[in-house]
């Protein structure tokens, strides 16, 4: 490996995310004896200018971990190089600097210019047989525009050249989750419908759309969220285990789920979504503008979406999995909950139950990150009638390290660029997982356009329109975190 080369070198993603994870991945030991990093972008600056820039991203994110030497070796990798990617001549400059051995190519640039980037890379020389490029979400709007894209980068790279990123993938909890279904054996005969009630998933974000309104406006929370990090976490509650963790054993389990997901119908449609969009209201105790306001002008883009997605298959028949994720929620909180089927009889009288529930088991990815378990425990005392309490047994990855400083909470990037450095792709979406993703969620919106149905309004500060709740409480279930 010679190089890995930030396309959008010097963007928002590149310089809040990238690049500090590869300081810390260089802090750890980790980067590639060589690796040469090279930002490229069209802003004329030197390499001294742009490391300056670079060294400021990365200390403002170091907290603690700022240390000089690891620094002077990452500052001595670094360089810079002007270019428009979209052009195979401005690129050759860039062909010369890598000098031989493979290159990394990542796409920090609007998913609009992918196809011409890939294109000029190919006419450069940047897409060799041991090349990869690395692609940011979004690709496409819909299935159509991913394939158009996605095309274009298959004339120039294989598949096992493409890492295409959903940086949900590179959480700890995420992965966590992969550990503690294949890693155990008394989860995996709980892990089906006879036990299973039903399974949640909530991204909720306290922060508004805001300047990002031209992006924003044109996909929505649906595909922005829902399309890609919502669906994948679904996948891993719901695939079959694999055979190993080869990149396509994974891949190839996730595909099946997607496959097995009952399309949303317009006869449907307005029984399992919500679509919902902020207006004014308080968040974190701050007055804050609703996204008309913020947009300036009228527009029937989706701030909030909830889904009951049912999946057609042995395992989940009857198992409903309710996602939901929206702007200007009151937390920042991003989880997973598997909710268990009552016992099917319950030897304690009512007034003695106490605060009986069904097991539930709470995979929590934001703000923390930890792995709960709910469970019933008899209250310690002399009751006259044996009353029940709720016990939540983490089983995070910190337990077991008892007085031990808690590792540090990596970025999710990390991992991921690690990974493309290594040419793992286990924790990289697929093409056909991407399609089949898309062709489900192109259903919703479709099924959206046909009833024409508009977004909710919802005050700012809440758990999105009244509607979300009663898609649960039409089932008799409610919403974990505002239940
Ligand atoms: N920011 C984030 O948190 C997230 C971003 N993403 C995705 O990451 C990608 C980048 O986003 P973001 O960093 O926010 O965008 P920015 O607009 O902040 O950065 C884009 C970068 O691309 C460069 N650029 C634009 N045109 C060209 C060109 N023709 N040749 C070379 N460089 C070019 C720009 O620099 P210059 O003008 O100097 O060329 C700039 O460095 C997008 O796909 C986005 O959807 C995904 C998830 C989160
Ligand atoms: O991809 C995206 O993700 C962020 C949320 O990421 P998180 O890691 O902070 O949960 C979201 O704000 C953004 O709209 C979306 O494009």
């Amino acid at each position: 490996m010679t190089a890995l080369v930030l396309f959008g070198g010097g963007g928002d993603l590149a310089m809040r995310m990238l690049l500090p994870s590869l300081y810390f991945l260089e802090h750890d030991g980790l980067l590639p004896e060589g690796l040469k990093i090279i930002g490229a972008a069209r802003s004329e600056e030197t390499r001294e200018e742009y490391i300056a820039k670079v060294r400021a991203a990365v200390q403002g994110k170091a907290d603690g971990h700022w240390s000089d030497d690891a620094w002077a070796k990452m500052e001595a990798r670094l360089d810079y190089l002007a270019v428009d990617a979209t052009s195979a001549e401005s690129l050759k400059p860039l062909r010369d600097k890598v000098g031989d051995g493979s290159v990394t190519s990542f796409l920090a640039v609007s998913p609009s210019l992918y196809a011409r980037i890939v294109t000029a890379m190919r006419a450069a020389g940047l897409a060799e047989p041991e090349d990869r490029v690395v692609l940011e979400k979004p690709v496409g709007r819909d299935l159509d525009s991913f394939r158009a894209i996605d095309d274009a980068v298959a004339d120039a790279f294989g598949e096992h050249q493409v890492f295409r990123i959903d940086h949900y993938l590179g959480k700890e909890t995420v992965q966590n989750l992969i550990a503690l279904r294949f890693g155990n054996t008394i989860f995996e005969p709980l892990w089906n419908n006879l036990s299973i009630d039903h399974v949640q998933i909530t991204v909720g974000e306290t922060v508004g759309v805001g300047d990002r309104w031209p992006y924003y406006d044109e996909y929505g929370a649906l595909r922005d969220m829902l399309q890609n990090h919502m669906l994948q976490l679904l996948c891993l509650v719901a695939m079959e285990p694999p055979s190993d963790l080869d990149p396509d054993s994974v891949r190839n389990e996730k595909v099946k789920v997607l496959r097995s997901l009952r399309p949303v119908t317009p006869d449907e449609v307005e029984r399992v979504t919500v679509r919902g969009q902020y207006v004014s209201g308080t968040v974190e105790g701050a007055r804050v503008k609703g996204y008309d306001e913020e947009r300036g002008a009228d527009s029937d883009t989706e701030t909030f979406v909830a889904i009951r997605a049912d999946i057609d298959n042995w395992r989940w028949a009857g198992v409903p999995f309710f996602m939901r994720t929206g702007k200007r929620l009151p937390e920042k909180r991003t989880e997973i909950v598997i909710q268990f089927k009552p016992v099917p009889h319950s030897i304690f009288d009512r007034d003695s139950r106490g605060e009986a529930r069904a097991n539930r088991m709470v995979i929590e990815l934001q703000p923390e990150e930890d792995i709960s378990l709910t469970v019933m425990n008899k209250r310690p005392g002399l009751d006259q009638k044996m009353q029940l309490q709720r016990i939540d047994m983490s089983l995070s990855w910190g337990v077991g390290q008892k007085g031990a400083e808690p590792p540090r909470r990596r970025i999710a990037y990390e991992r991921l660029l690690l990974d493309a450095l290594n040419g793992d792709s286990t924790l990289f979406v697929r093409r056909d997982e991407a399609e089949k993703a898309w062709e489900w969620v192109d259903g919703v919106s479709a099924s959206w356009a046909e009833g024409k149905v508009k977004p909710m309004p919802y005050r700012a500060g809440t758990w999105g329109p009244d509607a979300a709740d009663l898609l649960l409480a039409r089932t008799g279930r409610e919403w974990k975190t505002n239940g």
